[in-house]
């Protein structure tokens, strides 16, 4: 499963082995990634996190053919002085770090703004400071909402692709006023993305962007009250998982009306690849990384979770599988939307060939035969305690 022979480039150049240095290995595309790297090439991995349970098989036992290939360092990046000299080891950064979670948007503004823009401030300084290549993670909610989201419910240009369809270099960016403060995470990685340009632009920092669209798949996130907190709200993926393995219906927030395109992470991290081995089709570039045709309302996600749940557990649906609910009772004061998320791939497909293949059915398969292999033991056993009064 690991490293051999010579691995080539798009260009059919050889790859160089590489020191990479991923702050945030230790979440849900961290731990896709770290797999990535160790099982099909020789790179090296240190992998920066508060946590690590996500990559603990990669890390135990000693004895697998990469374990000398990957160190973990448990570091708080807000305040550790290790990190300038983390970066310096390696040849490349990869940081993912962030609050990401939209239920923290509106709840906790301070710390979002600080997680996205203030904490990334100073990996972009070492790298620029030190000549090191940097891919950042940014996010799809920089375009905010569409154009056509502004047009009257019957216009016909709604469905003109011009008016919704989001590209790197001609879609506006545009959010909601100050007081949504769904915004915060935005705004600030659109901050990080413009500082980041700026000093490719005046400092010669070689750079990439990366803005996903909807990954979704195992270890996305948390069940709450199993590995994360009860009262905990993570994205949607695992909401209506959760929802799922308890038998609740599933919570259509106003109705469940807003789109997405969802890609399987396993596709999505290929595309991450090409960028780590291509650096001079990469450098200077943002990418959108979606599947343009997986598009759904929520509401029919939550329908086509509940049928296939039923297929992979075995169990009935309930008569009634969803129920609607408010986002001020669902998230609170301050709640906004994206209404409509289509990648535009031109620029991917241009500069590295990447194409998304997994089908929304398909990836919903295979994560959904995870979560009940990895969780509809553990929330039966939680369900049958008796609560403490
Ligand atoms: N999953 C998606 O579809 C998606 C979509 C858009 C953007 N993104 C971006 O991709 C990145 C990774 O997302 P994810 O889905 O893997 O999220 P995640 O929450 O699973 O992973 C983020 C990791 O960063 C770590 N982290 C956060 N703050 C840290 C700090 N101060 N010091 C050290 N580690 C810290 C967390 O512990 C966590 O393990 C984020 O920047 C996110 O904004 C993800
Ligand atoms: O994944 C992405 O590409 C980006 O978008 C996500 O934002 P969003 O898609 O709004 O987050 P989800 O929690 O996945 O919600 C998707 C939709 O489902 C709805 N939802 C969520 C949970 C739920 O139980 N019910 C429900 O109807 C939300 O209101 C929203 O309309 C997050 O901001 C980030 O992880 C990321 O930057």
């Amino acid at each position: 499963m690991a490293a051999t022979g010579v691995r080539l480039d798009l260009d059919g150049r050889p790859i160089k082995p590489m020191t990479i240095c991923m702050i945030g290995a230790g979440g849900f595309i961290g731990s896709h990634l770290c797999e990535k790297v160790l099982f099909e090439t020789p790179h090296k991995i240190l992998a920066l996190d508060v946590y690590n349970d996500k990559i603990k098989h990669l890390l135990e036992p000693e004895t697998q053919t990469w374990a000398d290939r990957i160190q973990f360092h448990r570091i708080n990046i807000k305040h550790d002085s290790r990190l300038e000299g983390l970066i310096k080891m390696a040849d490349l950064t990869i940081n993912l770090a962030a609050i990401c979670t939209p239920a923290d948007y509106n709840t906790r503004p301070l710390d979002t703004i600080y997680s996205n823009f203030i904490d990334a401030l100073p990996v972009v300084k070492y790298c620029s400071e030190n000549n090191k290549r940097l891919i950042h993670f940014s996010t799809c909610e920089v375009y905010g909402k569409t154009i056509g989201s502004f047009l009257p419910k019957d216009s016909p240009l709604r469905q003109d692709p011009s008016y919704y369809v989001l590209n790197e270099n001609t879609s506006p960016c545009i959010f909601g006023s100050i007081e949504k403060q769904r915004w915060s995470y935005a705004c600030a990685k659109q901050l990080i993305e413009r500082l980041i340009y700026a000093e490719g632009a005046e400092n010669g920092l070689e750079f990439t962007i990366v803005r996903p669209f909807n990954w979704i798949g195992p270890r996305m996130d948390f069940i709450p009250g199993i590995d994360g907190p009860s009262e905990g709200v993570p994205r949607v993926l695992a909401c209506f998982s959760n929802n799922l393995l308890r038998r609740q219906p599933l919570k259509l927030v106003d109705g469940g009306q807003s789109q997405r395109t969802f890609v399987y992470i396993k596709d999505a991290i290929e595309a991450v690849l090409l960028m780590i081995e291509n650096s001079a089709r990469a450098n200077g570039h943002i990418f959108n990384v979606g599947n343009p045709h997986n598009e759904v309302t929520v509401q029919q996600l939550a329908e086509m979770m509940t049928e296939v749940y039923s297929k992979v557990s075995g169990e009935p649906p309930l008569e009634s599988p969803t129920i609607d609910v408010s986002s001020k009772e669902f998230y609170g004061e301050g709640y906004d939307d994206s209404d409509k998320r289509i990648p535009d791939m031109t620029i991917i497909n241009r500069q590295l060939g990447w194409n998304p293949k997994t089908s929304l059915w398909d990836l919903l398969e295979s994560t959904l035969t995870y979560q009940h292999r990895t969780y509809a033991e553990a929330v039966k056993q939680a369900i049958s305690k008796p609560v403490a009064n």
